[in-house]
């Protein structure tokens, strides 16, 4: 089966983006994993597939799979990405897009200066919703790994969350707190794990080590987790600047039971086909 897609990112969280209203496409996690494989596939961080709604009040359905082939309910750059790409292709003409995801929905707005606005939804505080193993819902959780207990914070933005606080991202240890925390056991879906430095109650220093994926350049749905946890514990204001290793996102929440909305930008690499 020949496939044409297209490669993009956000801010360096690369994306493989196909155009399934025009091409039968049959996914497999392994064709996934292969695909993602940056020397013998294409190489990407996530997979985009662009499908038509199954809700007569949604313009497209977005489905998201990591390079590992899990298929996961959001993607913060992907939204971006996904809006300039349906936009750019005149699959549609509108400049206000709402899409369909696994988990929910997102509304995604074209702005005049090519960066991409995106609604991403309330975030999920309860514990059984995020999921993530608590007594009780709580702004801070102790957990236990690697010996010793840290505060961390549980969000989900659609997908699962945790975020630690550190004093320098640069030394912060993702490398191995973050696929422990990415499969720790309170996370019965696994989950993303962010790293936050605090600069100012308006600008933070962010890494994120993803759920299947690994230390990515930037994590949309991160950005907003980590802003809505420095929001609870009472260490960030309403608008907040995130410095990610592959650039910057602006993220605004006003609060529970708010939406999150995330503002950055959205690339387009090259155009290719290959044989699935
Ligand atoms: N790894 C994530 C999906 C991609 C999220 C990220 N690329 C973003 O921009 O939000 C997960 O398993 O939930």
């Amino acid at each position: 089966m020949q496939v044409r897609f297209t490669k993009m990112h956000g801010l360096g969280n690369d994306f493989m983006v196909i155009d399934a209203l025009s091409q039968r496409v049959k996914l497999t996690p392994k064709i996934v994993r292969k695909l993602s494989d940056r020397n013998l596939g294409i190489g990407f961080d996530q997979l985009l597939l662009v499908e038509p709604p199954s809700r007569p009040d949604m313009d497209f359905r977005y489905r998201i799979y990591n390079a590992d082939g899990s298929e996961v309910e959001h993607c913060g750059n992907g939204a971006r990405c996904f809006g300039r790409f349906v936009r750019d292709r005149r699959l549609t003409m509108k400049d206000e897009i709402r899409v369909e995801t696994a988990r929910g929905q997102a509304v995604i707005y074209l702005l005049k200066d090519r960066q991409v606005d995106v609604d991403m939804g309330s975030p999920e505080l309860v514990p059984a919703e995020i999921p993530f193993q608590a007594e009780q819902q709580a702004v801070i959780y102790p957990i236990d790994v690697d010996g010793q207990t840290l505060e961390l914070s549980a969000v989900s933005m659609g997908n699962p969350h945790g975020v630690l606080v550190v004093d320098d991202v640069d030394t912060a240890p993702v490398e191995t707190l973050g696929p422990a925390l990415e499969s720790h056991p309170r996370f019965p879906q696994k989950a993303n794990i962010g790293f936050m430095q605090v600069v100012s109650r308006n600008e933070i220093r962010l890494r994120v080590y993803e759920r299947g994926a690994g230390e990515t350049l930037a994590c949309g749905t991160g950005a907003c987790a980590a802003v809505v946890a420095g929001r609870l514990r009472g260490l960030l204001d309403e608008d907040v600047l995130v410095h990610l290793p592959g650039g910057e996102l602006r993220i605004r929440w006003a609060g529970e039971g708010k939406a999150v909305r995330m503002i950055g930008p959205a690339t387009t690499v090259f155009e290719g086909q290959i044989y699935l």
